[in-house]
């Protein structure tokens, strides 16, 4: 137990994010898991990872037991000022103009793909069409 009614930026929590001292934001609480971090069952490594931003995303798809969640008491050092937490919204736009930029060439590449041998085959046709002819 603690806590204590201390309130952390993420900034402060992100400071906290090695083996030897490794601090998690999960639904706005502060946990301190450094000796947690052997006993994990789902191993130190996930921890880490998780370690400078709000975990709660990833410790809730995970589908953490109640026997979990109450372990959880033992960690607790304070909150998180929320302010402080870059909302999901934020993440979301820099990802799909990449993403939409990616699909263009591939989309001009297919039509390419398509178009191309037709062309060569157009071309060939026509210049066996165009040499014959005076020879006939
Ligand atoms: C104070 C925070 C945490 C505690 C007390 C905790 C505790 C546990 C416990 C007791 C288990 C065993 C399965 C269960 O009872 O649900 C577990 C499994 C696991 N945890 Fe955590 N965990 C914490 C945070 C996290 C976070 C933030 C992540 C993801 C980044 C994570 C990822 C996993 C994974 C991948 C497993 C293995 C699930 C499996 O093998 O089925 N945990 N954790």
């Amino acid at each position: 137990m603690g806590g204590n009614g201390k309130v952390f930026t993420l900034a402060e929590v992100s400071a906290h994010n090695s083996p030897k001292d490794c601090w998690l934001v999960v639904e706005g609480r502060v946990y301190d898991v450094t000796k947690f971090l052997e006993d994990h069952p789902g191993g130190d490594e996930v921890l880490l990872s998780a370690t400078g931003k709000d975990a709660t995303d990833d410790f809730e798809d995970v589908g953490h037991s109640s026997t979990a969640r109450a372990m959880m008491d033992e960690f607790y050092v304070g909150d998180i000022d929320t302010a402080t937490i870059p909302t999901t919204v934020k993440y979301t736009p820099p990802r799909q103009p990449h993403y939409n930029q990616d699909k263009t060439p591939e989309f001009i590449i297919k039509v390419l793909q398509f178009l191309v041998p037709l062309i060569i085959l157009a071309v060939a046709v026509g210049v066996r069409f165009y040499t014959k002819s005076p020879s006939a």
